[in-house]
């Protein structure tokens, strides 16, 4: 069973190979949601795969590129105060997927986070693109699962597009890995 799974994983790593020497593919991305949600920190973790507590809040917006796999991911990092909120649609436009941050630790937070997604949301601009909803900060006591999440942030009332939902930890690096696999997988063929 285990020599099974190292060839499998052997085989695929070698497929991805090959498929990375002949389609080159890229996407672009927008990471959105309430401030101290952990885009920037989802972004680090995702370009350099360390974590840090002391972040320093987005003024504006960042972009940095992540190359995996043969996918050269453009992504967007937005700031979350309230007056960096009417960028987002901007910056949303035209990309193959949506990421929204939320603080799953902090229920306090997640009804207006739930405002702000659901309003960006109605904008024609950003019909049908893909969402992915990461629940962050599972490391810490409380945060919500993926069941409370979608039932809060009315998840299931988001008509016409492919929306996921995964519960994360930065921190602890947890379900990191699908979450790069879910972005590849929206990039441009
Ligand atoms: N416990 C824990 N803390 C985290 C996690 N991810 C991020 N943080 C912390 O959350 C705080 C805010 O993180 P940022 O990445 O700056 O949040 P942001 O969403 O980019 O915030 P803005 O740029 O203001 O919109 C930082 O202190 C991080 O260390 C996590 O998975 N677990
Ligand atoms: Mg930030």
């Amino acid at each position: 069973m285990q020599a099974q799974r190292t060839w499998g994983q052997y085989f695929k790593g070698w497929l991805d190979w090959l498929r990375s020497l002949f389609f080159k593919r890229e996407m672009e991305l927008s990471l959105v949601g309430l401030n101290k949600g952990g885009k920037s920190t989802l972004v680090q973790v995702l370009t350099t795969g360390t974590f840090t507590e002391d972040m320093i809040p987005t003024v504006g917006f960042n972009m940095r590129k992540l190359t995996k796999g043969g996918v050269t991911i453009k992504m967007w990092d937005l700031g979350g105060q309230q007056r960096f909120r009417s960028l987002w649609e901007r910056y949303c436009r035209g990309v193959q997927a949506i990421v929204f941050v939320v603080d799953s630790a902090d229920a306090d937070s997640v009804p207006s986070a739930a405002r702000e997604l659901h309003s960006l949301l109605e904008k024609p601009s950003l019909k049908g693109i893909p969402l992915l909803v990461l629940g962050n900060k599972n490391d810490l006591p409380g945060a919500m699962g993926v069941p409370q999440l979608t039932a809060a942030m009315n998840l299931r009332a988001l008509p016409d597009r492919e929306v996921a939902v995964y519960s994360i930890s930065c921190k602890n690096h947890s379900n990191i890995d699908r979450t790069l696999e879910w972005l590849t997988k929206h990039a441009k063929s």
